[in-house]
């Protein structure tokens, strides 16, 4: 079965602080403010796999009121969302988010958002896409009083099935992730990469 998550984040801008978004360090005079690296793309990203999953959100897994989240790097915590998932059997499918700044300009970044992600997750880079726009001024982005991200992914329900290894072009995740020896990541792995053992 295919599932469907949403993801939505918000962070103020402010002075003094970087730039993170999707895990690249973005020259820029301000940046965004969060208990956390406050990566608002990787958040919204999260966030969809969660839902698709049926996991919650961040905020149950990596709560703000946690001394161990302050000024964390949000692609470990993408790395533990995609574990999550693949613990119940599932495999990403595919991401597409969105990212709305007034500015700066985050086409130069992108394609490195985009490895980041596929890296983190395992998958493959054609499995994730990631695009930019402005707010035409108009509200709290265009104002550039903050950034926000809208993320969309679906996932695919290895357990029930219903999927073959050609759904999988990103492989078997424990491949790369060293994750062999778990219960539903070992059926992944002997289902998808079995040349390999
Ligand atoms: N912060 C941004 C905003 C936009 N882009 C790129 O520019 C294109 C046009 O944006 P509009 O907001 O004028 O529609 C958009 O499709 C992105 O490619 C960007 O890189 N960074
Ligand atoms: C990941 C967390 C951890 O504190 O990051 P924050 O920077 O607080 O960002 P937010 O999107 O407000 O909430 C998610 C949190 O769980």
């Amino acid at each position: 079965m295919m599932r469907i998550g949403t993801g939505y984040d918000v962070h103020q801008l402010a002075e003094g602080v970087d730039l993170i978004i999707g895990g690249v360090k973005i020259p820029c005079d301000r940046g965004l403010v969060g208990h956390s690296d406050a990566d608002v793309l990787l958040h919204a990203i999260m966030d969809a796999l969660l839902g698709a999953a049926a996991l919650g959100d961040i905020g149950r897994h990596f709560p703000d009121t946690d001394e161990r989240y302050r000024g964390a790097d949000s692609l470990k915590l993408l790395e533990e969302v995609g574990n999550m998932l693949a613990d119940k059997g599932y495999l990403v499918n595919n991401i597409d988010a969105t990212v709305i700044a007034q500015e700066p300009k985050l086409s130069p970044y992108m394609d490195q958002m985009i490895r980041n992600v596929a890296s983190v997750l395992g998958i493959a880079e054609d499995q994730v896409n990631i695009k930019a726009t402005s707010e035409e001024h108009l509200g709290f982005t265009g104002r550039k009083e903050g950034i926000s991200a809208q993320a969309v992914c679906t996932i695919l329900d290895y357990m029930d099935g219903s999927i073959s290894a050609a759904d999988s072009e990103g492989g078997c995740a424990s491949c790369s992730r060293d994750r062999e020896d778990k219960g539903a990541v070992k059926s992944l792995h002997e289902a998808f990469c079995p040349k390999e053992d």
